[in-house]
C-alpha cells in the first residue's frame, strides 16, 4: 500500500501532537512515510518537533520526521498539507478578544470584530501556504483548519478558486459527540446528520440512527432543557468556559425548537449576555495560554528532558480524528459523509450560490460532493445573509485594502450595535494589527 507524505503547517501548534498520535492510530489504513513540520517560528516548532521525534522513534520508527522553516523543503513531495496556523499567535488573539470588549462588544476568536481582525491576518498566511503547496507539490490536497475558517474559506474561494483546499471545522464534531452521549450512543458515528449554515453559524435539521430512524425529537427536547450537557451539570473534564457555552446552547435552541444549533450562534443571538459575562481582563486567549499551551508545551519539554514519551499525558482529540478521516476519504475515495465548508452552488436552493456554506458532503478522491439541503427558513436565511455579507466584505476589504469596506463589515456584524462603535473598534484594531494587515486606504 502507498505510504503518504504529510506536511503539517503550523508545526508549533498545540494540536500538532494530537494529530501525530491520531496518525499513529491509523497506520494500518493510512500508512505514513514522512511527516514534515512547517512553521515560520522555528523555535516554537522545535519544542513540539523534538518531542514528536522521540514519540515516533518509540512508536513508529519507520516514519521519518523533518521540522523546517524552509518552504521548499516543507512542501516538496507531499500528498497532504494539514494546515493549522495562527497568524499573530495567541498574543494577537488576546487583542482580538479584548479590543471589542473595551467597546462593550463581543470579544471572540472567530466571531464578530475579533474574527474579522483574525481573518485579515489569516488570509495572507493561508494563501501563502496554498501557493507553496501549488509550487512544490501541485497534486497535493490542503486540509485547512486555520481559522477563522469562514473568512479563510471565502478568501480561498475568491482568490485561489482552483486550489485543492478543503476548509473544515471540528465544532460540529465536538457537539455531535456530546449529542451521542445524551442519547446513550457510543459515538457520533452511530448516527447521520442533516445540517446547514455557515462555519460557526449552523443548525442540525435531522439526526438519524443506523436504521434511518430520526432521533431529532429526542435531541431537541434534551437540548431545549439541558443544552449540550448530560442533565444540566458541567461536562466532566471540560473547562469552565466550554461548559458555559454548552449550557447556553439551550437558550440558542429556543429560537428554533425544530432544530439544534451550533454553539457559536450564542455570540450573535445573545451578544449582550456574552459581554455581561465576559472578563475584559482575562479572556479565552488567556485561558488557552494558561491551559492548553502550557500543558502541551510542558508535556513536550518533559518528553525531551526524559528522552521518552512513555508516560506522556498528550492525547488525540476531535481535531485530530476529523483531519485523519478526511485524509483517508481523499486518499481512498471512501465517499465518507462529512460536514465541509464548500461553495453553495445550489445546495441551499434559496441562498447565495457563491456563499461558503457548511453542509454534508460525500468526500472522495475528487474532493467533496455536496448533498442538496433544499430551501431554508426565513429566520436562518436572513441571519446567514447578514453574516455572509460580513465575511465577503472582509475578503473584499483585504483584496482592495479598503478601510470603507472593513468598516462596512464591522457595521454589518450582528454583534456590533452601530457604525460609530464599529469605527472606534476598527481604528483600535488597525493600530493593534499594524504588523499584519495591509495598510488600508
Ligand atoms: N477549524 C477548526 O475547527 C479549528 C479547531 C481548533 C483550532 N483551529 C485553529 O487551528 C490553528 C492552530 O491553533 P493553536 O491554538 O494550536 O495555535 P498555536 O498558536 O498554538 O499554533 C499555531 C502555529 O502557527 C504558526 N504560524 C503562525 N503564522 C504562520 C505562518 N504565516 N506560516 C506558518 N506558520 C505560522 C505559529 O508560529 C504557531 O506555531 C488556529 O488557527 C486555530 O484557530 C481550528
Ligand atoms: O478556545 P479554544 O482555542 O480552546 O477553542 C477554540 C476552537 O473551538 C472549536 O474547536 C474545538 C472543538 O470543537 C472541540 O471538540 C475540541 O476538539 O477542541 C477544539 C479546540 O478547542 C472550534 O471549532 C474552533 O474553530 C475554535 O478555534
Ligand atoms: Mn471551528
Amino acid at each position: 500500500m502507498k505510504k503518504f507524505n504529510i506536511n503539517i503547517s503550523g508545526g508549533g501548534s498545540t494540536f500538532t501532537p494530537g494529530i501525530i498520535l491520531m496518525l499513529l492510530d491509523y497506520q494500518k489504513e493510512f500508512p505514513i512515510d514522512t511527516i514534515k513540520f512547517y512553521d515560520n517560528d522555528g523555535e516554537r516548532q522545535k519544542t513540539i518537533a523534538d518531542a514528536c521525534e522521540i514519540l515516533l522513534k518509540e512508536r513508529a520508527p519507520e516514519i521519518k520526521l523533518i521540522a523546517t522553516t524552509d518552504p521548499k523543503e516543507a512542501f516538496t513531495d507531499v500528498d497532504f498539507v494539514m494546515a493549522h496556523i495562527r497568524v499573530g499567535k495567541y498574543a494577537m488573539r488576546e487583542q482580538d478578544e479584548k479590543i471589542p470588549l473595551k467597546h462593550g462588544v463581543v470579544g471572540q476568536e472567530t466571531c464578530g470584530p475579533g474574527g474579522i481582525a483574525y481573518g485579515m491576518r489569516s488570509i495572507p498566511g493561508v494563501l501563502e501556504l496554498v501557493d507553496y503547496m501549488e509550487k512544490y507539490s501541485p497534486d497535493a490536497w490542503m486540509l485547512n483548519y486555520s481559522n477563522p475558517a469562514a473568512i479563510v474559506a471565502e478568501a480561498t474561494r475568491k482568490l485561489r478558486p482552483d486550489a485543492n483546499i478543503l476548509n473544515i471545522c471540528d465544532m460540529p464534531i465536538g457537539i455531535e459527540e456530546i449529542i451521542a452521549k445524551t442519547q446513550g450512543l457510543e459515538s457520533r458515528k452511530d448516527f447521520e446528520v442533516d445540517y446547514y449554515g455557515l462555519n460557526h453559524f449552523g443548525w442540525w435539521t435531522d439526526i438519524r440512527d443506523k436504521n434511518g430512524n430520526s432521533i431529532l425529537d429526542k435531541v431537541t427536547q434534551h437540548v431545549s432543557r439541558y443544552g449540550y450537557t448530560m442533565g444540566g451539570d458541567d461536562l466532566p473534564g471540560e473547562e469552565a468556559s466550554w461548559n458555559s457555552t454548552f449550557k447556553k446552547a439551550k437558550d440558542v435552541q429556543h429560537l428554533d425548537p425544530e432544530t439544534v444549533p451550533n454553539t457559536y450562534l450564542k455570540y450573535y443571538l445573545y451578544p449582550d449576555y456574552e459581554v455581561a459575562h465576559a472578563n475584559k481582563e482575562y479572556t479565552r486567549a488567556n485561558e488557552v495560554m494558561d491551559g492548553r499551551e502550557k500543558f502541551v508545551f510542558g508535556e513536550c519539554q518533559s518528553i525531551v528532558e526524559k528522552g521518552t514519551a512513555e508516560d506522556t499525558k498528550l492525547e488525540t482529540d476531535d481535531h485530530a480524528s476529523y483531519i485523519v478521516d478526511l485524509a483517508k476519504a481523499i486518499a481512498f475515495n471512501t465517499k465518507e459523509r462529512m460536514l465541509m465548508i464548500v461553495e453553495n452552488n445550489g445546495a441551499i436552493v434559496n441562498f447565495d450560490p457563491t456563499a461558503m456554506v457548511e453542509v454534508p458532503c460525500l468526500v472522495g478522491s475528487k474532493g467533496p460532493e455536496k448533498l442538496v439541503v433544499g430551501e431554508i427558513p426565513r429566520f436562518q436565511k436572513s441571519l446567514m445573509e447578514q453574516q455572509v455579507g460580513v465575511e465577503k466584505l472582509v475578503v473584499e476589504a483585504f483584496e482592495e485594502k479598503s478601510y470603507q469596506k472593513l468598516w462596512q463589515a464591522l457595521t454589518l456584524s450582528k454583534t456590533v450595535p452601530s457604525a460609530k462603535v464599529a469605527k472606534d473598534i476598527l481604528d483600535d484594531l488597525i493600530e493593534a494589527n499594524k504588523a499584519y494587515w495591509p495598510v488600508l486606504k
